[in-house]
């Protein structure tokens, strides 16, 4: 395995975002590093110098209305230059970035943010590329317009910008990539099909949460992890992971993609029946197919930990839920067309609600608009209500970065136009 720690790119963000009341201005609060949030590995020291158990004892004790600490922090940057990172101080919201391609989905509740940062964008997607054809021979050369048109890199770049250093982004990207390539390869347009899904999935997963077995099957199982481009990118992407995250983090990540994995079983399983869900429970099934292993590892790509007890709160994991809920609510509004066009019927949540309401295409796209506005109006409220209730600096630095990929999210599928555009219904 190459060095996986070249010499860091700087950032020039942060950061602005639209219109939120000046609580839940997310994606203005600064990342500067908060003490006792910096250290991913804590130390195995006495409890009166334990930021993690200093972080569980003051939400522990927390249930109080926000005091100075958490205020300054909602509240942001201070001082020259830093007026358009308060929503409320501008006299007009602000707006995208002129060069960002693609429109809005118009009446999409959403947070636009400034343009990634380009420096640190272009060696991502430089870095990328390496790792996909040299370390794991990712895809044969005619998918390489596709792999480009991806744009990891401005896709991992506009969701973490608090990452401190490029590897860190590289993280995310990789994991990112490998994702694709198994939903890509194993249960969509690149060969993949229901049939047999189960057990490619498993078999994938061993790449994430490794088997332990005796010593004669363990040499073919290790073997197997070469087989194939989604199992060595899964590989690999999870082998650097492990070197940044921390044994909780990785335990984390890996309840995430089994939770992604149980969610392609349950599409494919109403695929190969061409059953089409309730509404509710297609939500069911998209909420387990779903982004949500990308959000939960800010932390990691962040370089701090979420402590296990808080993340695990379920006041926190509402909020996990329901973020992950509308970042991929966004694709399947963004994906819309393309959907259509992609042979057999592929169920996202406007098909599902013309087809189990009886509505028109567009009244039922503009419904599934307003299902992913009430489900962000939910997930703004509780993160705020979580915040206040456990003001510690790891769980504000999270709820930020968990709310700053939703935002990037958003910018990601609004501009790229490569593989998205907008139905035509207004
Ligand atoms: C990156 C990641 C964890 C993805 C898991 C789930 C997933 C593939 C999506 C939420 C994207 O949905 P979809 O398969 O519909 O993607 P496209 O519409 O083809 O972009
Ligand atoms: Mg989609």
């Amino acid at each position: 395995m190459p060095d996986p720690s070249p010499a860091p790119v700087q950032s020039s963000l942060p950061t602005a975002d639209g219109a939120r009341p000046a609580l839940l201005s997310w994606s203005a609060l600064p990342f500067v590093p908060v003490p006792g949030t910096e250290a991913v590995a804590v130390p195995d020291s006495g409890p009166g110098d334990d930021p993690v158990a200093e972080d569980v004892r003051e939400c522990a004790a927390a249930a109080r209305p926000p005091g100075p600490v958490l205020e300054r922090i909602l509240r942001g940057p201070s001082g020259l230059g830093t007026v358009g990172l308060h929503p409320a101080q501008c006299e007009e919201p602000a707006a995208p970035e002129a060069s960002a391609a693609g429109s809005p989905i118009p009446g999409l509740y959403h947070h636009p943010i400034p343009e990634p940062d380009p420096v640190r964008v272009e060696e991502v997607s430089r870095r990328i590329k390496a790792w996909a054809l040299d370390e794991v021979e990712l895809y044969p050369e005619e998918w390489e317009d596709q792999f480009d048109g991806f744009s990891v890199g401005r896709y991992m770049v506009a969701c973490h910008p608090d990452a401190p250093t490029v590897e860190h982004l590289m993280l995310a990207a990789r994991l990112m990539v490998a994702e694709n390539a198994v939903d890509d390869c194993y249960c969509e347009d690149h060969g993949g099909s229901p049939i047999g899904l189960g057990g490619r999935l498993l078999l994938a997963h061993t790449a994430l949460d490794a088997l332990h077995t005796t010593k004669e099957y363990q040499p073919q199982w290790a073997q197997s992890l070469g087989a194939d481009a989604p199992r060595r990118a899964y590989r690999s992407a999870m082998e650097y992971m492990l070197q940044e995250a921390s044994p909780s983090q990785a335990d984390r990540f890996r309840h995430d993609m089994a939770r992604l994995h149980m969610g392609y079983l349950a599409e494919a399983a109403w695929a190969q029946t061409d059953h089409v869900p309730e509404v509710w429970e297609y939500l069911a099934m998209r909420q387990f197919n779903n982004f949500r292993p990308c959000p939960t590892i800010t932390d990691t790509v962040g370089g701090y930990e979420l402590p296990a007890d808080l993340h695990a709160q379920p006041g926190m994991q509402r909020v996990i839920a329901l973020a992950g809920n509308a970042t991929t609510l966004v694709n399947d509004l963004y994906s819309y067309t393309k959907e259509l066009a992609s042979p057999g019927r592929h169920l996202n949540l406007p098909v599902v609600i013309a087809d189990r309401e009886g509505v028109s295409e567009r009244e039922a796209y503009l419904k599934a608009v307003e299902v992913h506005n009430d489900l962000m109006h939910d997930f703004e409220a509780e993160a705020a209500a979580v915040a206040a209730a456990c003001p510690a600096p790891s769980v504000l630095r999270f709820l930020r970065g968990v709310a700053v990929w939703v935002d990037g999210n958003h910018y990601w599928h609004q501009t790229n136009t490569y593989r998205y555009s907008l139905p035509d219904f207004w």
